[in-house]
């Protein structure tokens, strides 16, 4: 009887399995008919390429499938997690001889671009060309907002939005830049006891990411939210950077009114637990976490509702609509009296002003804020961390740096300071954003779709595409693509950014910092770290004003270099470093994953050659 049963149940699962290989291989059949079909070449795939388990596991398994024998394994090269990051563009270009190729899988064909012809089209055409969902779901967690949202819907998110990053607040981010860092170059500098370090002797600093992110929020908490944190401790020295989940070792007041008693964590450590582990966050439910043996996932959901709690208050303090804000409550709900306030020009009062009609509601509104957060915290940080340790390994542009730094001091009477007025004046520091960026991009791919057939020219071949084809634009393969990086695309060349007053910028060209004279201005569609076209990130010049005032004042009297600690030599270690440059792993953005120890030593008593 039971014998029966189990050959039953034997031949029910084989028929599963034979149909399941029979639908796989026409799908797949299917997919690699319309591709070869196609003006541009292709490489089959056997694997469900947008399958989330291939993009989780995909770092431990796929060197086992590209080690098997006879070339078998060989597809996997061109659909593994952060494959263009991996290749950096040479492999389709060397073996497929285009920049415009097809993946063809049993699950569809997915357009990968590298040309700069086309990345312009697919832009600029956002209607054809929407945001692919699958790509972007995850970020509509915290609500919707103009990241995720399409068609009207985007429309609407970035009316609201988009005028609140404007000169005012460009300044903002420029004052507030400019007391973190001074106060995280102090921390940098100086020893537990409060006296500046010897000469040569300054602090190493372990876990630079850390730092940085820790000013990217607290730029973000001032500039965007009017919450002005001061720096967590006055010297790095014995700082335990993962223990700080309440505290700061700072005389001054949190930013947050009474933090310690309404909060049990830290703005700092919320943010960075919701980074980290944003994917265990949204993937299982908050009992699950809750009991998970590891600690940093049960603290998860606690961290979330702190930083929920964080951004709620932050809403709550903005003036309402006729200026005015409660001061005190009388502990009926009711405000007791109001003040008027002055204007503010942080981002969320700008988005609240802006939004008195309640085009966007209050899901929206939190939607848009946590988003801003996300989109402006990790990018920033993890930009200024590589330029940083690219700068360490190149003594001579940072040198160049230091030149334009001295230059715009030079410029100004006893007493003065920098000012917003100075920004426009840092082009070597903007040729290093620029160029770091470049090589190095946070978001190594824009995810578009099409919801109807749609037709784009390649090598003035019009090249059809079907209703629901995902297309990758590949930021690492087109910024590295010698038709229009040469010479040395794969080098970390600051200067080829650098040109004399003489430029003028060919037609087909944009600038990328509008504000600084005299940059390259890369080809339209060639250069896109900070996306394109209408969909084209709103936090660009935030980001570029926050680079740049932060670099001029570490480096002011100061060397980034980097820590000999095993005696190697600088060749030997400049090597090494470059090579943990080279690995990383998309999270939210593409991150590094290892550390590299840095120190910012007093001009002159540097040990770089
Ligand atoms: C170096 C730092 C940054 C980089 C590299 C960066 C990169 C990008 C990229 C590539 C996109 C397009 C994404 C896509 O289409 O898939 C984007 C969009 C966006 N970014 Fe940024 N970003 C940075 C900083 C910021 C900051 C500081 C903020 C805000 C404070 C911000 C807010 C946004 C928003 C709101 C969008 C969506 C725009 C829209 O779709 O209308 N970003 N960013």
């Amino acid at each position: 009887m039971y014998q029966q049963i189990f050959a039953l149940l034997g031949a029910l699962l084989t028929a599963v399995v034979i149909s399941k290989l029979f639908g796989f291989w026409t799908s797949l059949s299917q997919a690699r008919r319309f591709a070869a079909a196609s003006p541009v070449p292709y490489v089959s795939v056997y694997w469900y390429r947008e399958s989330g388990w291939f993009w989780l596991l995909s770092p431990w398994f796929a060197p086992f499938l590209e080690s098997l024998p006879f070339g078998l394994g060989h597809w996997v090269r061109y659909m593994k997690r952060d494959f263009s990051w991996a290749h950096k563009g040479k492999l389709p270009r060397e073996e497929l001889g285009s920049d415009v190729f097809w993946t063809a899988a049993a699950d569809g064909c997915l357009l990968h671009v590298s040309d700069a012809d086309v990345v312009s089209q697919v832009v600029h055409r956002w209607k054809d060309f929407p945001k692919a969902e699958l790509y972007y779901h995850d970020l509509t967690w915290f609500g919707d907002n103009v990241i995720t949202a399409e068609g009207s819907d985007w429309q609407r998110h970035r009316k609201i939005t988009g005028p609140s990053f404007n000169e005012r607040n460009s300044s903002l981010v420029f004052q507030e830049t400019l007391t973190q860092a001074k106060a995280m170059l102090a921390s940098f500098t100086h020893e537990t006891d409060g006296n500046i370090s010897a000469p040569g002797e300054e602090p190493v600093i372990d876990d630079l990411l850390f730092w940085l992110k820790a000013i990217a929020l607290n730029v973000l908490s001032g500039a965007a939210f009017n919450r002005h944190i001061p720096w967590p401790t006055k010297s790095v020295v014995g700082f335990n950077v993962l223990h700080k989940p309440v505290e700061s070792d700072s005389d001054s007041d949190s930013g947050f009114p009474a933090e310690s008693k309404t909060h049990s964590m830290s703005w700092q450590y919320c943010m960075n637990q919701i980074m980290d582990n944003f994917y265990f966050l949204i993937g299982f439910s908050p009992w699950l976490l809750e009991h998970s043996p590891w600690k940093f996932l049960r603290t998860l959901p606690a961290a979330f509702g702190e930083f929920m709690h964080y951004i709620q208050e932050m809403i709550d303090d903005v003036p309402s609509a006729e200026g005015t804000t409660p001061t005190s409550d009388d502990g009926t709900g009711n405000s007791t009296s109001t003040k008027p306030l002055l204007r503010r020009n942080d981002l969320l009062s700008n988005i609240l002003r802006a939004n008195e009609n309640d085009l966007l509601d209050e899901s929206e509104i939190l939607g848009n804020i946590c988003i801003l957060l996300i989109a402006g915290h990790e990018t920033s940080a993890s930009v200024l961390e590589i330029a940083l340790i690219l700068l360490a390994t190149e003594p001579e542009f940072q040198q160049r740096i230091r030149d334009e730094i001295d230059s715009i001091w030079a410029a100004k009477k006893p007493g003065e300071d920098l000012t917003y007025e100075d920004y426009p004046k840092m082009r070597t520091i903007m040729a290093l954003m620029l160029e770091t960026l470049r090589l190095c991009p946070q978001i190594i791919n824009l995810f578009k779709s099409t919801e109807t057939s749609q037709t784009l020219t390649y090598r003035s071949q019009p090249l059809p595409l079907p209703p629901h084809t995902t297309i990758f634009l590949e930021a690492v393969s087109l910024q590295r693509n010698p038709k229009y990086w040469s010479p040395s695309p794969d080098l970390f060349l600051p200067s080829r950014w650098l040109k004399d007053p003489t430029y003028t910028p060919p037609p087909n060209t944009l600038p990328e910092s509008p504000a600084h004279a005299n940059l390259l201005c890369p080809q339209k569609g060639s250069y896109i770290p900070f996306g394109a076209g209408m969909r084209s990130c709103l936090g660009k010049k935030f980001a570029q004003v926050e680079f740049c005032t932060i670099v001029a004042v570490l480096l002011k009297g100061y060397s980034v270099e980097l820590v000999d600690d095993g005696g190697k030599g600088w060749e030997e270690k400049r090597r090494e470093v470059l090579e943990c440059l080279d690995r990383r792993q998309t999270i939210i953005a593409l991150r590094m994953l290892g550390k590299v120890k840095v120190r910012f030593v007093r001009s002159g008593a540097e040990s770089f050659p």
